[in-house]
């Protein structure tokens, strides 16, 4: 990989991620507003909001698919975007942020697996292509990762062949076999059938399980009580609220936090609830 991005492991309970004071604009709308927080290695952090509050907008700036315009964001020892050379920021090539990229998993809604290839062969591939991974590995690597996501006998399937819930499966599994340090999960559940909703959330279960460092974007509020270690919620663009599930979701410090929580938990008002 020629790319000069590296993202060496953080210690555990360290902070993988580190935002500061990011703001960004989209035209004259301030969409991210000085946000501030830690990620932890190992940790899985839940983004709640209402919509339109900048919760893909961060996801976005995270993995180097958008820029911000001013703060810092440190994945590792990665600062992202820029390349720090004499004391001077270079933005980074679009080849620099492909690297980036490729480390830092986005799983999204709408699953982007490459639609000409089975199934395992949208596994191997990133492997093979950017991590120089020989086939034979990169095979029996991916044939492991079906197996971890249920997808064994999906091997020489074509996606338009899969249900919405084996897609992000396996859209789940293209990202863990490029090794990632962190994976990014936005709204992963929601364009999916209730139905189909459960069989995704047990994977990410699984992969909380084994400590992978994992960022959710979600409207699945009693997944994100579930699951997350700590939960942050944006409004407007601010962080308003940043704690632990528990007292995030027993004890709101603010009065927004507590009014969006009781709409989104309530028997009648969420999808959460409508399918659990
Ligand atoms: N490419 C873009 N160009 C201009 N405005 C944008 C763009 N992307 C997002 N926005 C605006 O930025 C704001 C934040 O959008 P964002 O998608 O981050 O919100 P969100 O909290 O993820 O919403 P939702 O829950 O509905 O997905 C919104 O007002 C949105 O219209």
């Amino acid at each position: 990989m020629a790319a000069p991005v590296s993202l060496p492991a953080a210690q555990e309970g360290s902070a993988l991620i580190r935002v500061r004071s990011v703001s960004k604009f989209y035209g004259g709308a301030k969409v991210l507003d000085e946000v501030s927080m830690d990620v932890r290695s190992g940790e899985v952090r839940c983004i709640i909001g209402p919509s339109g509050s900048g919760k893909s907008t961060l996801l976005r700036c995270l993995n180097a698919l958008t820029g911000f315009d001013s703060g810092a964001i440190v994945v590792g020892d990665t600062r992202v975007g820029y390349t720090e050379r004499d004391g001077r920021l270079l933005p980074w090539t679009p080849r620099q942020a492909a690297a980036f990229r490729s480390r830092v998993g986005l799983v999204s809604q709408h699953v982007n697996l490459f639609s000409h290839r089975t199934v395992i062969e949208n596994v191997i591939e990133g492997p093979k292509h950017i991590l120089g991974v020989p086939a034979r590995e990169a095979r029996e690597r991916a044939a492991e990762l079906l197996a971890r996501v249920g997808l064994s006998d999906k091997h020489d399937s074509y996606p338009i062949q899969l249900s919405g819930g084996q897609q992000q499966r396996a859209a789940i599994a293209r990202a863990l076999a490029m090794q990632p340090h962190v994976i990014l999960f936005d709204e992963a559940t929601s364009a999916l059938d209730p139905e189909l909703v459960g069989e995704v959330l047990a994977v990410i279960r699984q992969l909380a399980a084994e400590g992978m460092t994992m960022v959710l974007v979600t409207h699945e509020m009693r997944f994100a009580a579930e699951v997350a270690d700590r939960v942050a919620m944006l409004d407007r663009g601010r962080l308003i609220e940043d704690g632990t599930a528990r007292q995030v979701f027993s004890a709101p410090r603010s009065a927004r936090t507590a009014e969006f929580l009781s709409s989104h938990l309530d028997p009648g008002g969420s999808r959460a609830a409508r399918s659990a």
